[in-house]
């Protein structure tokens, strides 16, 4: 069972341009591509035809190259940019329907926003620029301050709670920027390219607040990136957008183990497979009721990676076991044709993203295979595109 939907997105259109609201509903200008339909009515479709869920307590990862309609998606969540056409539900809550003084309370305390540039007040110290939304709320000095206190030290600012933004690195005032976010206590984060600017070992730090974040809170997180490292190690659900589409929808897994077309495939070509896919990818059943009962035992979850390890180790198969059963066996043949991408995985690839395409809600069907549990259960592990660390055969690696 899925956990029900934060943010519930149904044939989302945000045309920009003359007359925008004619385009969604005249399918000869809909199967236009992007470059007719602008010289034929001047118009840009930046979100095309778009539905998916937010899970609750998952991070939701929007990816995609420059002017594929990542921010414009994201924030047409907020009506912070007026969606053409479509619905947007948020807890069962028509959010197009909202007035102006639902649509305040939805942006101050039930969704907020990371932004790339941090919008800090220069005037105003650390402390201050993380109480201004619980100012803007209402809350009193006192109170606003302490809880304040207690998000800065959480995003590792404890001690510049006086210092001013300019006296802050660029990773320090992103991390402002988010404390500000975390003090509303919102329900959702938006994040929009926050970590873009910053240099990458800054950024590896700030990716790694995120993930303890939403290991320690469980928050509901949608996050926009261009950068597909970043989408794969953040994500629970990695949506692909090109040209306003959704291309495709699914775990970090699902994308790199099925493609669903050479786009994505051409996208997710570089990626080290053996991090990112688990050992269901690989496994086939034992030949012998002595291969089921022997071997080092690794979880289901196990990357391809960690599996080679254990079974270089070992120097015999690997079982794959849960509550106790053998799921299949990994071998070296096994796992080195995942490596080399000549394994046709288990399952059909997942839905691509749109009403147009076809496609069934996007991401509601069973995929074949998740790393990570589902939002709801026990805190993701997320993937290292790293060397694995070292395990005995003994353990579960
Ligand atoms: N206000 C606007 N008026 C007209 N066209 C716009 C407007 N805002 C965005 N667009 C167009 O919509 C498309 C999607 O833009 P969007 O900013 O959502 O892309 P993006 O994927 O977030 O890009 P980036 O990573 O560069 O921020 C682009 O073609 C862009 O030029």
């Amino acid at each position: 069972m899925s956990a029900s939907p934060v943010f519930s997105v149904d044939g989302l259109w945000k045309v920009f341009g003359p007359k925008a609201d004619r385009i969604p509903a005249d399918p000869a200008l809909t199967a236009l591509d992007p470059a007719e339909l602008r010289s034929r009515t001047g118009c840009t479709a930046a979100v095309r035809d778009v539905s998916f869920d937010v899970r609750k307590g998952e991070v939701f990862v929007v990816m995609g190259l420059s002017g594929s309609g990542k921010s414009t998606l994201v924030r047409c969540l907020t009506r912070l940019i007026e969606p053409t056409a479509g619905t947007i539900v948020i807890d069962g809550e028509d959010v197009r329907a909202m007035d102006r003084s639902r649509l305040r309370a939805l942006r101050r305390h039930r969704a907020a926003m990371v932004f790339q540039h941090f919008g800090l007040l220069p005037h105003r110290t650390v402390l201050d620029n993380v109480a201004y939304g619980l100012e803007i709320q209402g809350m009193g000095r006192a109170e606003r301050r302490e809880r304040a206190a207690e998000v800065v030290a959480k995003v590792g600012l404890e001690g510049m709670e006086q210092r001013r933004p300019a006296q802050l690195s660029g990773g320090q005032r992103q991390r402002v920027g988010l404390a500000r976010a975390l003090a509303v206590d919102p329900e959702v984060l938006l994040f929009d390219e926050p970590f873009s600017a910053l240099d990458p070992l800054i950024r590896r730090d700030m990716q790694e607040e995120v993930i303890r974040l939403h290991r320690e809170e469980g928050r509901t997180m949608v996050f926009i990136t261009h950068d597909l490292q970043e989408a794969l190690r953040l994500g629970d659900r990695i949506a692909l957008m090109r040209d306003g589409r959704v291309v495709q929808l699914g775990t970090p897994e699902e994308i790199v183990a099925s493609p669903a077309d050479d786009y994505v495939r051409a996208f997710t070509r570089d990626v080290p497979r053996e991090q990112i896919l688990t050992v269901r990818t690989a496994m086939r059943p034992p030949t012998s009721a002595e291969e089921a009962a022997t071997g080092p035992a690794i979880r289901p979850e196990a990357t391809v990676s960690e599996a080679i390890e254990a079974v270089a180790r070992a120097g015999t198969p690997a079982r794959v076991m849960a509550e106790g059963r053998c799921l299949g066996v990994v071998d070296a043949g096994t796992l080195l044709d995942v490596v080399a991408g000549t394994t046709t995985p288990a399952g059909s690839p997942p839905a691509a993203g749109s009403r147009a395409a076809g496609a069934a809600r996007v991401g509601d069907g069973g995929p074949p295979a998740r790393a990570k549990p589902r939002a709801g259960e026990a805190p993701a592990q997320r993937r290292e595109l790293e060397p694995p660390t070292a395990t005995t055969s003994e353990e579960q690696v």
